[in-house]
């Protein structure tokens, strides 16, 4: 099913995942889609290696914690969350120099804290790695580099790009295994 871009999220400026000026970051760029999921898009780089070839988990933990934890603003754009747990499952290799996609979602919310699941998804609609993770509820004001005047405050921020998608396509199938397409 084809799923509408609604908003792109903000970048920041020096994050691993999402940082514009990190250098040795993924850039990744998120999307938050007419069906409540979050979409990131991303190409990991020799920098990201493990084995030659294959990207470190350690940057698929990295990316489906951001992905899943930013989940939170497609309901509440003024809320990010601190990690308190992360469990993962590495079922394929997730390659260097390809485009991927990672979705996320929130699937319980409480007072302080809130929950959520995502995937890595291969070119070919596989599932790289799934993730379940745990946030404290953290509103963005309460971040510590959030004053007004702040380089990291200035710099998040909506990047438009021509490359933006206006739509993303996948399926998620019981098995897990899901096919996709970028519009
Ligand atoms: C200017 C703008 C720039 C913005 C730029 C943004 C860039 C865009 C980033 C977006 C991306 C976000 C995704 C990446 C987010 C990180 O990477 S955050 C970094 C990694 N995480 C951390 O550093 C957190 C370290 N932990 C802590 O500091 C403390 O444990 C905490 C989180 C403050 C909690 O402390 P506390 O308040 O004493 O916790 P406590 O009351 O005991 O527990 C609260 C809840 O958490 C649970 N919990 C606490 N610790 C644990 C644990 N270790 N294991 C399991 N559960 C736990 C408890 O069970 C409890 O849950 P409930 O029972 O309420 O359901």
């Amino acid at each position: 099913m084809k799923h509408k871009v609604l908003r792109k999220q903000e970048n920041s400026r020096m994050c691993l995942v999402c940082g514009v000026k990190n250098d040795f970051g993924l850039k990744a760029s998120f999307y938050e889609l007419d069906n409540g999921e979050l979409a990131g898009i991303f190409t990991p780089r020799e920098e990201h290696q493990s084995y030659p070839g294959i990207a470190h988990g350690g940057i698929s933990a990295a990316i489906l914690d951001e992905t899943i934890g930013r989940a939170i603003m497609v309901t509440d754009r003024d809320m990010l969350g601190y990690t308190v747990e992360l469990n993962l499952k590495y079922k394929k290799h997730v390659p260097l120099g390809q485009k991927l996609i990672v979705i996320g979602r929130i699937t319980r919310e409480k007072s302080r804290t809130f929950e959520g699941t995502g995937e890595i998804i291969l070119a070919n609609g596989e599932v790289a790695a799934s993730a379940t993770a745990k946030y404290l509820k953290v509103p963005l004001d309460k971040m510590p580099s959030f004053q007004e005047d702040s380089e990291d405050r200035m710099e998040w921020q909506v990047n438009i790009s021509e490359n933006d998608p206006r739509e993303i396509e996948y399926e998620q199938k019981t098995d897990m295994k899901t096919c996709l397409r970028l519009g």
